[in-house]
This record gives structure tokens, C-alpha cells and sequence, in this order.
């Protein structure tokens, strides 16, 4: 892989503006305009971190203005009317955000034009990349130097389907045991019950009774959606390779005794959810809902958008586990379900690339199926810098630090270097390291929201 100059310019200013986004959210949380008078230097006392953290921020926002130049210099004879048209964007707005800095520091109240504007410019500077990737790369065929024959990800695919009929007792009990375990989905649950527990430590400081059956609850609607979803789509997972030796699609597993399942597994969530509170049930509900029968039934096979409003599941448990502690649907929750709904389909879309022939014998009309790899590619780094912004916004609305701003800052690199290899390499396993960075920089985001949520 060859990563060319304007885009590793253009790569290195997202971040650099991304670092000021938060460094910038940092700075209004400490006061540091209050603390730090006077512009460009700091009139305030040096041992006070709202100080530094100001001083921080002006030298950030210089070195990065010099790379916006320079990456807008390197791109400009290069790029096409649209790319040239985001870089005056951000060269334009980026003075201009000095001067609301300025002010900002001489203590006028500028705060939300200054975080608008720094968001500004970096969607123009993530448009500019998209459109310079897309037209270094825009085919939907592999490179030829590019590893082919890539084995699927063993992470992610299933085991073979067995016939139980002829083992002994106690190996066919633990294989049903196994079936049963499989239908739950429950290489799901981990990063789900993630975004409830990142839910409740936004809301305050949950009991542990709260916490055990929130996510107690949450682990078994999970459990009955995915359920229901192998019942649902039995017939068309034995048209595709990934999903054909799913338990009901094997009929290892009888579609009554599924559903059954499916309908205990219900109850106990609700039962979990209820002797929390009222919404949390209500909320759980429509979760799985929305999972098994709006996504699985009316959307999935119907819509090129089916992951953009897919999301909308995945999110609930956002809402989940902030309801679980104020009883109510707060600012912070809704921020935090927005970010995991921006961030579904810069997850997703990586698979669909991946297991695109599959989806396409399933008949469903995924994004690289209906639009092409190209587009794909493209979609996922758009809603991966969605989903950056989504981030940056939540510290606008609560009152998350550094190990927060850390956390989404290196891992958002990381992800966006996954997925900038992903358009040059443009194979299966790039794909595929794409769609682990994407659940890697979830997952720790999550987890830095917990510790700042709750240890902070
Ligand atoms: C429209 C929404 C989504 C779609 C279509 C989708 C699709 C998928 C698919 C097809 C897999 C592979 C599953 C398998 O074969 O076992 C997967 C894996 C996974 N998904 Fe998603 N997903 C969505 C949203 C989410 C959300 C909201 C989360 C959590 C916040 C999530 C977390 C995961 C995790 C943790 C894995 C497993 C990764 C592994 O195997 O290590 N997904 N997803
Ligand atoms: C609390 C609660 C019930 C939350 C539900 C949220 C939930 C299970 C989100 C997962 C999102 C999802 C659509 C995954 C699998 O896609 P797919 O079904 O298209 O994957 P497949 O192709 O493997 O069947």
C-alpha cells in the first residue's frame, strides 16, 4: 500500500482538527478563556491547569493551521472542483475560528458558534478526503499486488452444522446447549451491554441491583431478538455461506422450540427490565421490536438504508441504560445512542463489503450489493467522521475529560488509518481489520466514558 502525500496531509489535518475539537471541549469544561486572559498569550497563572490547557490549545490550533496549508497545498493541484471547493472551506473558516478564539479569550460568550465552526471545518476537511480517496481509488476490483484468496475472518463466521442424532447423550445435550447459545447472538453482547453501562454512567452512579439487571435484561433481549431474527430469516441464511449452518436453518433447532425461546427469553428481559423501572421495560420492548421486526422484516430486505436506520436498535440501549438511572430520556443519553447510530454503519459497511456476494445471494439490498464498493468505502468514511463529530458533541453535553478525549482522539486515528488502508488495499481482510477497528474504537470509548463517568 501506497499512501499518497495529499492524503496523508489531508489524513493528518482531520486529526489535527479533531485533536482541537476536543482540546477545545476540554478547554470550555475547565473555563479556561476565564482563566487565561488575553490573546495569543495567557495572562493567568501557569500552575493552573485550566492555564495549560488553554496554552495547549493555542499551540495545537497554530501547528495544525500550518497543516491545513499544507495539506490544502499539496491537494490543490491534484483535486477536483469538489475537493478545492472544502479546502477554501476550511482555509476560509480557519481564520475566522482565531478570531471567535480571540474573542472567546477576551470573554465574550462564543463558546457554541466556536464549536460549530471548528465542526465545520472538519466535515469540510473529512469531504475533501473522501473525494481525494475516491479519486485515487475509486474501483470496486482489488489491486493487483493485494493479498487474494483471503480466508473469511474465523472471528466472525459460524461453525459447520452438526447432526446430533448420532453422538452420545451428553455430547447431544451440549451441542443443543451450543445451538440454543448460538441463536442468542452473543458475540453482540459484550459491546451492546457497553453502551448501556457507558448509558448509566452518564446518568449519575447507578446502584449495582441497577446495573445487575439492566444489563441482565439487556443480555437476554438481546438473547430473544436475535432469536427471533435465525427464525425470521431461516430460509434465506441457507441461501448464504455465513449464515447456512445457523441452528434453525439446519433445523438443529425446531422453529416452535425457537420461538419459545425466543417468547421465555421476552419475559425474563422484561421481568430483568421491570424491577428496574417502567421505561427501561418500555424501552427494552421496542428494542427488540424494532430488531426483529421493523430491521429484520420491513427493513433489511427492503432498503439500501437498512443499516443507516438499523442503527436505530443498537442505539436504544443508550436510552436504556440512562432511563435505568434517572427514570427519564436525558440530553447525554440521546447524545450517546446518536453517536452508536453514527457509528452502526461505518461498522457494518465493512462486512457488507466483505461478505458482499453472500448478500447479494440473500437477495438484500446492502450498500456495496445496490451502489458498489466504491460508494461503500466512501459511506464508511463519512459516518466514521459522523461519528467522530457525534463523539466531539458529546462532550459538549456532559461533563467528560481527558481519559474521554484520549480515548476517542487516538482510536479514532487508528480507525481512520483502517479505513484509509482499506480504500488502497480494497480486499477481504481489510475489510475486515476495518470492522475490528471500528468495534475497537467503540469499545474503548465506552469504556473511557465508564471510568470518566464514574471514577472522575
Ligand atoms: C444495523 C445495525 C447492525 C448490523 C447490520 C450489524 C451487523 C453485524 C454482523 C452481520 C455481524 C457478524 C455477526 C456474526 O456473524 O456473528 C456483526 C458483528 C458484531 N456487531 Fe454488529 N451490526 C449492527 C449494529 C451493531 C451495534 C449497534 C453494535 C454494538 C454497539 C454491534 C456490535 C457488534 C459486535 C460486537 C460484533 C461481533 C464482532 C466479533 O465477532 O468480534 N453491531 N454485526
Ligand atoms: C436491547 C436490545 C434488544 C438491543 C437490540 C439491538 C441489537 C441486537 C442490535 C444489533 C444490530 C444488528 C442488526 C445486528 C446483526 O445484523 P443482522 O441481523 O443483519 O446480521 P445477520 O446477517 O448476521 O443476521
Amino acid at each position: 500500500m501506497r499512501v499518497t502525500r495529499p492524503v496523508s496531509l489531508l489524513a493528518a489535518a482531520v486529526i489535527g482538527v479533531y485533536v482541537l475539537v476536543i482540546v477545545g471541549a476540554t478547554a470550555a469544561l475547565a473555563d479556561a478563556a476565564a482563566a487565561c486572559n488575553g490573546w495569543p498569550l495567557c495572562r493567568g497563572d501557569p500552575a493552573n491547569p485550566a492555564v495549560l490547557v488553554a496554552l495547549f490549545h493555542r499551540t495545537v490550533a497554530a501547528v495544525v493551521g500550518l497543516l491545513v496549508i499544507a495539506a490544502a497545498a499539496v491537494t490543490w493541484p491534484v483535486g477536483n472542483s469538489r475537493i478545492r471547493a472544502a479546502l477554501v472551506a476550511a482555509l476560509f473558516l480557519y481564520p475566522i475560528q482565531a478570531a471567535i478564539g480571540a474573542g472567546l479569550a477576551s470573554g465574550t460568550a462564543l463558546e457554541r458558534l466556536h464549536l460549530l465552526v471548528a465542526m465545520t471545518i472538519f466535515a469540510a476537511l473529512v469531504l475533501a478526503l473522501a473525494w481525494q480517496l475516491e479519486t485515487e481509488t475509486g474501483s470496486d476490483d482489488a489491486p493487483e499486488t493485494s493479498p487474494t484468496g483471503a480466508k473469511p475472518d474465523p472471528d466472525v463466521g459460524g461453525t459447520a452444522g452438526v447432526d446430533t442424532s448420532a453422538l452420545p447423550v451428553m455430547a447431544r445435550l451440549k451441542a443443543t446447549a451450543a445451538a440454543y447459545f448460538r441463536l442468542m447472538k452473543p458475540r453482540l453482547m459484550w459491546l451492546l451491554s457497553l453502551v448501556a453501562g457507558a448509558g448509566m454512567a452518564l446518568a449519575g452512579t447507578p446502584t449495582v441491583g441497577t446495573v445487575l439487571y439492566t444489563l441482565g435484561g439487556g443480555v437476554l433481549a438481546i438473547g430473544a431478538s436475535g432469536t427471533f431474527n435465525h427464525v425470521l430469516e431461516r430460509d434465506v441464511d441457507k441461501r448464504m455461506e455465513r449464515t447456512a449452518d445457523r441452528p434453525v436453518a439446519t433445523h438443529e433447532v425446531p422453529v416452535r422450540n425457537a420461538l419459545a425461546f425466543g417468547g421465555l427469553l421476552t419475559v425474563a428481559s422484561l421481568w430483568a427490565f421491570l424491577s428496574v423501572n417502567i421505561l427501561v421495560a418500555a424501552l427494552g420492548l421496542a428494542a427488540i421490536g424494532f430488531y426483529s421486526v421493523v430491521y429484520t422484516l420491513i427493513l433489511k430486505p427492503n432498503t439500501v438504508q437498512n443499516t443507516v436506520l438499523g442503527g436505530a436498535a443498537g442505539a436504544l440501549p443508550a436510552l436504556i441504560g440512562y432511563a435505568a438511572v434517572t427514570g427519564t430520556v436525558g440530553v447525554a443519553g440521546g447524545a450517546l445512542a446518536g453517536l452508536i447510530f453514527l457509528w452502526t454503519p461505518a461498522h457494518f459497511y465493512n462486512l457488507a463489503l466483505a461478505y458482499r456476494d453472500d448478500y447479494e445471494r440473500g437477495g438484500f439490498p446492502m450498500m456495496p450489493v445496490v451502489r458498489g464498493e466504491t460508494e461503500t468505502r466512501k459511506h464508511i468514511l463519512l459516518y466514521l467522521g459522523a461519528t467522530l463529530l457525534g463523539a466531539g458533541a458529546l462532550t459538549a453535553v456532559t461533563d467528560l475529560g481527558w481519559i474521554y478525549g484520549a480515548a476517542t482522539t487516538l482510536f479514532g486515528a487508528v480507525f481512520l488509518w483502517a479505513v484509509v488502508r482499506l480504500h488502497y488495499e480494497r480486499s477481504e481482510n481489510a475489510a475486515f481489520r476495518a470492522f475490528h477497528a471500528s468495534n475497537a474504537y467503540l469499545g474503548i470509548v465506552l469504556v473511557a466514558i465508564v471510568v470518566d463517568g464514574l471514577a472522575l
